[in-house]
């Protein structure tokens, strides 16, 4: 894996530094979007003084199926880091599904086998067709196939979204699927949704950031401990009248007959984790796999066949079982420098560490050289972000400048949560206070990169904050017949900025216009370009040529 040393580009004098503003899109319309709204003088005056570019960060660009799937963290991830664009789980898993590949997979017919010596098949996830953690199609179609299959018993455990799509979506997916499995119940087919509350609350946790979350949803859906409902259409009405919460922060529930929850899980079951998608897979996954379980009081582990959609960690091989290969994502540009004696630096705060580490690395947990990366994660507030819509970016800000200036690292990246958490609110005010907060620390950090001689590339991974409203056709914010707007909480389509800022008057490199729709994949090969290094032939095209 050794790097050739570019005849084209020397090296930078100082370090190069990858900045992600997460969920920092632009957008075309003015209505609705708080990074336009935001006083930002620092990002303006770079925007307009320096290099810029607009990248793709949705659809095809990043690997997913089509044109009209926004972007994630993921897969925006994977792209910056890899400097190639991969096939992700969404489309990965479609294929492997029309294919009938998945139906051949060891790991399915251990489900299934499971289940037909009499134990019940619960599939477990987050219940949308957001198609950024997982597409209730697939749901559809395992559920389907269990039948023909001759799976008896099938509980559902729903994971209520309104994140990645609609804030009070739930039961424009609740009811139809009541209808489709009333359809597909039979004398011999008992299916039914035994659990579930919003995916904020219960469960779907990440990077360790709040465990009581993964607690909540392991009593609700595994020991059925909690307040009980007649149907998953009751909970979601009966606690939005009570709580005036949107769906992903509704609590947690258990169906239940005469007291009696509907879906246990229990010895001999079978457990499906339907989730493509890792960083929000991986707790829940240790919960059910690991014999000896610290995190929380777990109680006796049930004896259950669990797989998971994909295999969430590449590193430490979890879940041990799965039903769709992931991406086999290689040798990424951390991975290069590592072998090639550069020394690294990553940073965020804890709802965003893993996309600078796993995901930019290609969705592994370790590092490739422990002497020459340093990781570093700042504490996230564990509180609703609208609450704190600066969250930690001072915080890392201040490690950052501190790793600039000790000279040991050649290469740094950081991912600011701001534009994204904030942006996930709903709340347009936050979102614009989260912008905000975020400029007074690139007003802090740039002058500290250019003083140590080193070169900034400004971007983002997806646009969040940009639209912080539904906008019709025309791009303005639509209003109910009350002028109530709705608020969005999903990313967006958008195409994110690329800035890149140096001190040098007459840098000896130059943006290329000539590439047709650069995206986030060609991010790479600039790095290693700054870096004073060609790019491995099979990467993307840098965005850079010389002057
Ligand atoms: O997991 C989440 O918070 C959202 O589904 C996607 O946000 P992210 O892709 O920016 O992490
Ligand atoms: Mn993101
Ligand atoms: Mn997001």
């Amino acid at each position: 894996m050794k790097l050739v040393k570019s005849s084209r580009f020397s090296p930078c004098p100082g370090p190069v530094v990858t900045i992600v503003l997460d969920g920092v899109g632009i957008s075309p319309h003015d209505d609705g979007d708080a990074v336009k709204a935001a006083r930002t003088p620092m990002l303006d005056k770079l925007m307009a003084n320096f290099p810029m570019t607009k990248l793709l960060a949705h659809g095809k660009a990043v690997g997913m199926p089509s044109d009209e799937d926004m972007g994630n963290s993921e897969v925006g991830h994977n792209a910056i880091g890899a400097g190639r664009v991969f096939a992700q789980g969404a489309k990965l898993v479609a294929e492997s599904i029309a294919s009938g590949h998945l139906w051949q997979g060891h790991a399915w017919q251990e489900v299934v086998a499971t289940a037909k010596q009499g134990g019940t098949l619960h599939f477990l996830g987050l219940f949308s067709d957001g198609n950024v953690h997982s597409h209730i199609d697939h749901l559809k179609a395992m559920i389907e196939r269990a039948k023909q299959e001759g799976v008896g018993k099938v509980r559902l455990h729903i994971l209520l979204d309104g994140r990645d799509v609609g804030e009070t979506s739930a039961l424009d997916y609740v009811d139809p699927f009541e209808t489709y499995l009333d359809g597909l119940r039979s004398a011999d087919f008992d299916v039914a949704i035994a659990s579930g509350g919003g995916r904020m609350k219960i469960t779907m946790d990440r990077y360790e950031a709040d465990w009581s979350m993964v607690q909540r949803g392991w009593d609700i859906h595994v020991k059925g401990e909690g307040r009980q409902f007649a149907s998953a259409h009751e909970a979601i009405e009966t606690y939005r009248n009570e709580l005036s919460v949107i769906d992903q922060d509704l609590p947690g529930f258990v169906v239940a007959k005469d007291g009696q929850p509907l879906g246990k899980i229990g010895d001999g079951d079978a457990v499906v984790f339907f989730n493509f998608r890792g960083d929000r897979a991986i707790e829940i996954s240790r919960a059910f796999t690991e014999e000896t379980f610290c995190p929380f009081h777990r109680g006796p582990l049930p004896k259950v066949t669990y797989a998971g959609m994909m295999q969430y960690d590449g590193d430490t091989k979890l879940p041990p079982r799965f039903l769709v290969e992931p991406p086999a994502i290689s040798r990424t540009m951390g991975e290069y420098l590592a072998k090639n004696g550069v020394a690294q630096y990553a940073i965020s705060e804890t709802q965003k560490y893993g996309h600078v580490t796993y995901f930019w690395n290609g969705n592994r947990s370790g590092k490739f050289d422990d002497a020459l990366e340093t990781y570093v994660e700042i504490p996230s507030d564990v509180v609703p972000f609208e609450q704190r819509p600066w969250m930690k970016c001072a915080e890392i800000t201040d490690a950052l400048i501190d790793a600039v200036r000790s000279g040991q690292y050649q290469y740094l990246r950081v991912n600011y949560a701001n534009g994204d958490m904030v942006g996930h609110t709903g709340n347009f005010e936050a979102a614009v206070t989260a912008m905000q907060g975020l400029d007074l620390q690139l007003a802090r950090l740039i002058p500290a990169i250019i003083e140590a001689g080193g070169v900034a590339l400004i971007t983002a991974d997806h646009g969040n904050a940009d639209e912080m409203y539904e906008l019709d056709k025309k791009g303005n914010v639509t209003r109910d017949a009350e002028g109530r707007t709705k608020a969005k909480t999903s990313h967006t389509l958008n195409p994110v900025p690329f800035v890149l800022v140096s001190g040098e008057a007459d840098p000896a490199y130059k943006l290329r216009s000539d590439l047709a729709a650069p995206g986030l994949s060609n991010i790479a090969a600039t790095v290693l370009n700054l870096l004073g290094y060609e790019a491995p032939e099979d990467y993307d095209p840098s965005l850079i040529e010389p002057a």
